[in-house]
């Protein structure tokens, strides 16, 4: 392996800039600050693609080691792929959030790889209508309460004994800006990710004694098969968009990436005095 080296002033070497070797706890130093979530792990949920996918893969180009999840056996199979040819340590088993079942055997495969837990990050989210909120069945109430909010609370309940112990533990959870700005026919949808700020807020205030943070981001529209079904299925919203985004936001939609960089920040050592926070990533803000 190559040794590292530093430049020394030429006043000791005669030259204009030479070379010595650092010491080895220079090197590890400098490798932590790069890897600022080594020896941890994070369990994603819907992190076989989107969303999820970028979160996962910049957790662990960040030193964690990632366990992957969504309903889809060969979806794990290829994100988990994806991520190891990159090099990255990543394992994966599915999980549908919504079921008792996988949430358990999630955690229990996620202790059984890696001995305990550090962050959990709930990405899953599901829209199973377009329509009126007074004419969504109770069948979908059910579904999209079940997977949007009720099931980061059960999950995290099984992972809180493994959490505890660990020391800098914190959850993510992901909204919407259709929280705080309600789109049209997706009044089921806007009202689960509503409740995902008082969840985060809640659990903030819960964990908080133990030492555990808690946060959620709260993303724009983001280039995904989600983000973007969404705006071509509505087609007021899709002529809508580009005059909206031209007056207010950032002049594009987001990234998948863009998501990303805020969820390994909110892990980190950096972020240890944050907690209870909804953070917008959607290239306006659509409150005060
Ligand atoms: N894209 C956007 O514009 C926005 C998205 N969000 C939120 O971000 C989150 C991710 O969305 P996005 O990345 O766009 O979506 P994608 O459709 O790109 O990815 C969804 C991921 O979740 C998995 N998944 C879906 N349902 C479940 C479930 N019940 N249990 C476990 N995994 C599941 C999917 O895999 P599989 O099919 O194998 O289960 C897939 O890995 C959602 O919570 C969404 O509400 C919020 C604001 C904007
Ligand atoms: C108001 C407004 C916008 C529209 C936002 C909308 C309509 C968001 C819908 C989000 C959804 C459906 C999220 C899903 O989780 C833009 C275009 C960003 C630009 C800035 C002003």
């Amino acid at each position: 392996m190559a040794a590292m080296f530093r430049s020394v002033p030429q006043v000791f070497r005669g030259s204009r800039c030479a070379l010595v070797p650092l010491s080895a706890r220079t090197i590890s130093k400098r490798a932590d600050e790069r890897r600022p979530l080594a020896d941890k792990v994070a369990v994603i949920t819907g992190s076989t693609k989107g969303i999820g996918f970028a979160i996962a893969q910049r957790l662990a180009q960040n030193g964690a080691h990632v366990v992957i999840s969504s309903r889809k056996q060969q979806n794990v199979d290829h994100a988990v792929a994806m991520l190891k040819e990159e090099g990255l340590s990543v394992t994966g088993t599915v999980c549908h959030v919504g079921k008792a079942k996988d949430r358990q055997h999630l955690v229990a495969t996620a202790l059984e790889h890696s001995g305990g837990v550090d962050f959990l990050v709930c990405v899953a989210g599901v829209n199973p209508l377009v329509g009126s909120t007074l004419g969504a069945s109770e069948q979908i109430w059910d579904k999209v309460l079940d997977v949007n909010v009720k099931s980061p609370a059960l999950l995290l309940s099984r992972l809180l004994p493994h959490m505890e112990k660990r020391g800098g533990s914190c959850v993510v959870l992901v909204s919407s800006v259709a929280a705080y700005l309600p789109v049209p026919t997706l009044g089921v949808y806007n009202t689960s990710k509503t409740a995902l700020l008082g969840l985060s807020k809640s659990l903030a205030i819960e964990l908080a004694p133990k030492g555990i943070r808690v946060n959620c981001i709260v993303p724009g529209i983001i280039k995904t098969d989600f983000g973007l079904g969404l705006g071509v299925r509505e087609k007021t919203m899709s002529n809508m968009l580009p005059d909206l985004n031209k007056i207010y936001g950032l002049q594009r939609f987001g990234e998948p990436e863009d998501c990303a960089g805020i969820v390994s920040f909110l892990c980190s050592p950096d972020a240890s005095y944050i907690t209870g926070e909804n953070i917008i990533v959607a290239g306006f803000s659509p409150r005060l």
